[in-house]
C-alpha cells in the first residue's frame, strides 16, 4: 500500500492519512514520509498512536470537515491521500475530496469491493451510477488489487479493494467541464433516483421549472435510461439544461452530503 504512493514532496509533507487509528499503516508510512499528517477523530486512537508512532503529526478532526484546498495551500501543493476509513465514512470522504479536487493529487483508499466496482463501472451495467459518473469525470479511478477478508484481523464479512483515484491525471478534463458541479450533481442525482425511467420522464421535474423545456430534450437522450449515458454525456446534458457555467474558482461544496439532499454552500 505504501509503495503505491509516490509523493515527492519534501519529507512527504503533502502525504495525508485519513483515519490512522492505532497506526497499522501509519508506522510504515511515517518511516518513508516523516512530515506526513494523520487526521483522526478518535482521541483514544490518538493516544495509542502517540505511543506506536510517536514522531507522527496527527490532527484531531473529522475527515469530512477538513478544507483540503486550504491544507494543500499550506503544504505547498496538491495532497497525496491514503485512507482506510470505516466503510460508512469512506465514500462520503471521497465526495469531500471531489469538492477539493484541485487540492488533491491522488487518493489511495481501501473500499468495500462493491463500492470500488461502482467507481469503475461502465454504462449499461447494474453497478453504474452516481459514483461512476462523478469519479470517472473527476479522478480516473483504478482498482489496484483486491484484499481477501483473511488480510485483516478481525476478519470483515466482505471483500475489500485498494483503489487509486488520480485527481492530477484528470485535472485538465475537470477544468474543461464547463458546468457548475452543483448543477451536475442536481441532474445526476435526479435521474439516478429514477433509474428505471427514461430521461424525458425523470428530467421532467427539473425541466418544467427551467428554461429548457422537456420537449426540447434532444431525441438522443430523451428515450435513454441513466445507466445508458456516458459520464461526459451527463456533462453535455447539464450544459443543455442549466447552461454552460464557469467551474467555480472558489471553494463550493457540491458533492458532499447524502444523495438527493440539498447541500448549501
Ligand atoms: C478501520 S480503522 C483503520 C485504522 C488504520 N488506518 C488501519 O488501517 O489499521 C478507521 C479509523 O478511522 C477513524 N475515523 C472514523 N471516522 C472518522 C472521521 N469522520 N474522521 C476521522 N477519522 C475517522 C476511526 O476512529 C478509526 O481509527
Amino acid at each position: 500500500m505504501v509503495s503505491a504512493l509516490d509523493d515527492e514532496s519534501e519529507g512527504g509533507k503533502r502525504t495525508i492519512e485519513l483515519g490512522p487509528g492505532t497506526g497499522a499503516i501509519t508506522s510504515r508510512l511515517w518511516q518513508r514520509y516523516p512530515e506526513m499528517i494523520g487526521i483522526e477523530i478518535d482521541q483514544r486512537a490518538m493516544r495509542v498512536l502517540s505511543r506506536t508512532v510517536p514522531g507522527a503529526t496527527v490532527i484531531r478532526s473529522d475527515v469530512l470537515m477538513v478544507n483540503y484546498t486550504k491544507l494543500a495551500e499550506l503544504r505547498g501543493g496538491p495532497l497525496s491521500i491514503v485512507s482506510n476509513l470505516p466503510f460508512h465514512v469512506a465514500s462520503q470522504a471521497l465526495f469531500t475530496l471531489a469538492d477539493h479536487a484541485d487540492g488533491v493529487r491522488s487518493a489511495h483508499v481501501i473500499l468495500q469491493q462493491e463500492v470500488a466496482q461502482r467507481l469503475v463501472a461502465k454504462p449499461n451495467s447494474k453497478k453504474y451510477g452516481i459514483p461512476s459518473v462523478v469519479f470517472q469525470l473527476y479522478a480516473d479511478p483504478k482498482i489496484l488489487f483486491h484484499l481477501p477478508p483473511t488480510a485483516y484481523f478481525p476478519r470483515p464479512n466482505v471483500m475489500t479493494s485498494y483503489v487509486k483515484l488520480d485527481f492530477e491525471a484528470a485535472a485538465e478534463r475537470r477544468r474543461a467541464l464547463d458546468v457548475d458541479p452543483r448543477d451536475l450533481r442536481n441532474l445526476t442525482n435526479t435521474v439516478f433516483r429514477y433509474r428505471r425511467k427514461m430521461m424525458q420522464n425523470s428530467l421532467a421535474r427539473i425541466l418544467s421549472c427551467h428554461t429548457t423545456l422537456i420537449d426540447q430534450l434532444p431525441e438522443e437522450y430523451a428515450k435513454l435510461r441513466p445507466e445508458q449515458i456516458e459520464p461526459w454525456e451527463f456533462v453535455h446534458l447539464t450544459q443543455l439544461v442549466f447552461g454552460k457555467k464557469e467551474f467555480p474558482k472558489h471553494f463550493k461544496r457540491a458533492w458532499r452530503g447524502e444523495f438527493g439532499r440539498t447541500v448549501r454552500d
